[in-house]
């Protein structure tokens, strides 16, 4: 048996036993337990089941992820959206949880060739939905999200979106858009949402960002030059906060958290903070 959760191309779905997870538009099912059933059990309720995916294994158990059409009711469960996993509870389920979320997304939004429109169907042994008539084939999707804290000695740049929680402050961040480098992107993103200027662009480490296919890349970079001035409707406001004097930021287990945390360790001559992968 291998330890933890490893990700898996594809499982028969004819073979009995295992656990599974069920989604539905409120999220994951989940009781005093946690999101994961034994497979069986969670087949025998009544559940509108839309499509059945092995996603992996965990602790050498195979997983199943149960897509719904429809929220049902089993006694003694509640749903819970990923985000929640996300904040609170274990970490490991909550890879599980945002795995499931990204393969259940990408097949339900592929079962048809983008090009001819015809039905698609699945590859043997890989995550992928494949027309005969196009020879195309679709995998998952990712997008690559840029994500900086711009720094100038002992002061950071944080802005807030109008969607964040009250009061909270965090890092900018933005889509790769054909045609750029990261770091192309990087400087782009932070002259549309502030019109600063950036210098001396460090890669910290990456993060998945499973709402919906987002793979955050961080960055340090240093201040160059501007004065703030924050993007209509995009950014609510933007500051320079020095590292003594934070706001609320983003919750511990986000990649933005990880680059705030790291430059105040750094600056300060702290242990430095892990990012969670
Ligand atoms: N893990 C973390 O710590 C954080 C993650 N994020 C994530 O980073 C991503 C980008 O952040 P934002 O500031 O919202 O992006 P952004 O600054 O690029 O603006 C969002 C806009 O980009 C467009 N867009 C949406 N999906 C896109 C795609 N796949 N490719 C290109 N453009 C797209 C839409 O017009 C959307 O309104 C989001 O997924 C967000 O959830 C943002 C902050 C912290
Ligand atoms: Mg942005
Ligand atoms: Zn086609």
């Amino acid at each position: 048996m291998t330890p933890g959760w490893i990700t898996t191309t594809l499982l028969d779905n004819d073979a009995p036993g295992g656990w599974a997870v069920a989604r539905s538009r409120e999220g994951f099912l989940h009781d005093t337990n946690g999101p994961l059933f034994p497979r069986e059990w969670l087949k025998r309720q009544d559940l509108s089941v839309f499509a059945e995916h092995g996603i992996g294994h965990l602790d050498g158990e195979p997983v199943y992820l149960l897509e719904l059409d429809s929220v049902a009711d089993v006694p003694g469960c509640s749903w819970q959206g990923l985000r929640g996993f996300m904040l609170q509870g274990d970490h490991t389920l909550y890879k599980v949880l945002g795995y499931a979320a990204q393969i259940g997304t990408w097949a339900r939004e592929h079962r048809f060739c983008g090009s001819c429109g015809q039905a698609m169907v699945q590859v043997p042994r890989e995550r992928a939905m494949y027309c005969q008539a196009c020879d195309l084939r679709s995998y998952p999707r990712i997008s690559p999200s840029m994500i900086v804290l711009v720094t100038r000695g002992d002061e950071i740049l944080l802005a807030r979106s109008p969607r964040f929680v009250t009061g909270v402050y965090s890092t900018l961040a933005g889509f790769a858009e054909p045609g750029e480098s990261a770091e192309d992107c990087l400087i782009r993103e932070v002259r549309e949402e502030v019109q600063v200027e950036v210098k001396n662009i460090q890669y910290m480490g990456s993060q998945c960002w499973p709402f919906p296919h987002s793979m955050m890349l961080g960055f340090h970079a240093e201040y160059a030059g501007g004065d703030i001035v924050p993007q209509a409707d995009e950014i609510e406001d933007a500051q320079w906060f020095n590292i003594h004097e934070l706001p609320p930021l983003p919750a511990s287990r986000s990649i933005a958290r990880y680059l705030i945390d790291l430059y105040v360790a750094r600056r300060l001559g702290h242990a430095e903070p892990v990012l969670p992968g």
